[in-house]
């Protein structure tokens, strides 16, 4: 089975999430997801998480901390293994490239989205979080 490392970046401001959805015409079309992608070789999570929301969104941003483990997912094309890591906007372009939809949410209503299936842990652990509290001193 393939294995496929990629960073999503649970974007966080005034204590509500970004989330996004895939374009219908992509892998796992339609469902909600963190915006980022693959790890290229050579890269580091933190600098693919840039990259991807530079190609993506246009925009740049901070990357914090983990929200928890990285979750590995066997679907039908190979083993996601997906890291999230919290993160802010330093700039706010939002050119729509790769996705459909981006909404800011409360963490109560995280759970009411159909998600990735990959990215169920890391929404459970931030569905419970106040993420007012989510800290960004002495990381990046
Ligand atoms: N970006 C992203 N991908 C996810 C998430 N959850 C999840 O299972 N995936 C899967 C979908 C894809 O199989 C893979 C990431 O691919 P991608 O299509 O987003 O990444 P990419 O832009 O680097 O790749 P590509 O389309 O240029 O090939 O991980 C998630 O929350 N964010």
């Amino acid at each position: 089975m393939k294995n496929i490392y990629v960073v999503g970046a649970a974007l966080i401001e005034d204590g509500k999430l970004l989330v996004t959805k895939r374009n219908s015409d992509r892998i796992l079309g339609d469902l909600w997801e963190f915006p980022g992608g693959k790890i290229e070789q050579g890269e580091l999570p933190q600098e693919s998480l840039k990259r991807e929301l530079k190609e993506e969104f246009n925009d740049e941003i901070i990357v914090g901390e983990k929200v928890t483990e990285t979750a590995s997912y066997e679907y039908e094309f190979g083993t996601v293994h997906l890291t999230v890591y919290y993160a802010k906007f330093l700039s706010k372009n939002f050119d729509l490239i790769a996705h459909s939809e981006v909404k800011w949410i409360d963490p109560a209503e995280v759970s009411k989205l159909t998600w990735a299936p990959a990215d169920i842990p890391a929404a459970k652990v931030i569905s419970k979080t106040n993420l007012n509290g989510v800290k960004f001193d002495a990381v990046d």
